[in-house]
């Protein structure tokens, strides 16, 4: 894919510098346009991630954190954590933080807040991204942190930087966001939601280009799944690139002034970089759906008095023999699976088996995802997991966490080339 961002001068993202891998620190590049943009060079990322760790050490500070490193990552004189402590109080409970000890009240075991003033929400993108909408519904009023990566998301939560993220897993056309995926597996963060945005795309370009100048459209992958077979009932057979979100894409066109390349992207993102809409809604489906996870360093306490959804992931050494045995420990006991993903298992990818004599087949090893629609408060739940533990050589509990319930309304039907929605 593509990386369009770096190159404009408008980021405000949250990303990586280009150090080694065991050397990456965050920085955050400024402001929006309202503000000068930090340079790219070496120095000015250097500065940005003195800046952005003198913060943190001053919030631990405040916070009398005693966390020092996690997962081997020290942050020179800053100590940075990625999970708490259990002396660490300030994560405890309202009731904890006192020395003498009170019962625990109803309000304590209410889950996390729905309303989002005040948090730091972590998302994919920048301004006018689908993530930064989801954000905005998880947590409404909340301030919104662009990130440039995925990754970024979730450390910027580890690292205090951000306390939740919003990130997509899977939409209803394009299928999962793999990459979230394996990232649920390697950091330790847990689900504490779920939102679902119904997703509008728009075809974007510069002012006064019309459709004939049209040699490229670009989007974030997703986008051009979503908008395939739309885009070719248009007629723009023209090369297809992905870039790393919806709303950047549109940023680039803009920043660069390029006049032959579309961008599909949301009408916001047209209202903020001052592109024009060329076609609404070119979804291939009325119902295009994204659904996204909110993510925390502490999971909720699962409830029984509304909906609640479990995402666990498992392994086992003798791999897919499994599944049908695991399936089976939820099916008994009549709780819907609502989603199944299997990744590589990146630990171990590959298993020789000598099957007596006839060679040595190899097969792939996989970690596979599950989603169920129950509360870890359950008994039944709670069974089926043991069931499960006893099948598999590892499983982790994702998070529990209510269902979106919000009804929606699927945007207009996709186009077809005569339809009038269309200004191309
Ligand atoms: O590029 C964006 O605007 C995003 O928020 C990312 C993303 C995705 O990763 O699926 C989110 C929703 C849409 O499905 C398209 C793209």
């Amino acid at each position: 894919m593509r990386t369009l961002l770096p190159s404009s001068p408008h980021n405000p993202m949250l990303r990586y510098s280009q150090t080694p891998a065991s050397r990456r620190r965050f920085i955050h590049c400024g402001k929006r346009s309202d503000s000068p943009a930090i340079g790219s060079s070496r120095s000015d990322w250097q500065s940005s991630c003195a800046i952005l760790s003198s913060k943190v050490v001053s919030q631990e500070q405040s916070e009398k954190s005693l966390l020092s490193s996690v997962n081997g990552h020290t942050n020179g004189s800053a100590s940075l954590n990625l999970v708490p402590f259990d002396d660490d109080t300030s994560l405890a409970p309202p009731n904890h933080k006192n020395k003498t000890a009170t019962p625990l009240s109803i309000t304590d075991l209410s889950p996390a807040p729905m309303h989002g003033s005040n948090l730091r929400v972590a998302y994919q993108g920048v301004p006018g991204a689908y993530s930064e909408a989801a954000a905005g519904k998880a947590y409404p009023n909340c301030q919104a942190i662009p990130c440039d990566q995925f990754e970024v998301a979730f450390q910027a939560v580890e690292l205090w930087i951000a306390d939740r993220a919003v990130l997509p897993v899977e939409n209803s056309l394009g299928g999962s966001i793999h990459r979230n995926y394996d990232l649920l597996l390697r950091h330790r963060l847990h689900i504490v939601g779920e939102v679902q945005l119904p997703v509008h795309h728009c075809l974007l370009a510069l002012p006064g280009v019309r459709k004939e100048f049209l040699t490229r459209v670009i989007s974030h992958p997703q986008g051009l799944a979503q908008c395939e077979h739309t885009l070719t009932k248009l007629g723009l057979n023209v090369a297809r690139e992905a870039v790393d979100d919806t709303a950047g894409a549109a940023e680039f066109i803009a920043a660069n002034g390029v006049r032959d390349t579309a961008a599909i992207a949301s009408a916001r993102a047209a209202e903020i970089y001052g592109l024009e809409i060329l076609a609404d809604g070119i979804q291939d489906d009325a119902s295009n759906v994204t659904r996204f996870v909110m993510l925390a360093r502490e999971p909720i306490i699962p409830r029984t008095d509304r909906p609640f959804k479990t995402s666990i992931v498992f392994a086992h050494e003798k791999g897919t023999c499994v599944l049908f045995k695991v399936l089976s420990a939820f099916a008994f006991r009549n709780i819907s699976l609502t989603k199944i993903e299997s990744r590589p298992n990146h630990n171990v990818p590959i298993r020789l088996v000598d099957e007596a004599n006839v060679g040595t087949a190899k097969h792939f090893e996989y970690m596979f995802y599950v989603d169920f629609e129950a509360s870890m408060a359950e008994a039944r739940a709670q069974n089926a997991l043991s069931e499960v533990q006893e099948f598999t050589s590892f499983l982790r509990v994702l998070g529990s966490y209510p269902m979106d319930m919000t009804s929606w309304s699927p945007s207009p039907p996709p186009p077809s080339s005569s339809s009038s929605t269309f200004s191309l």
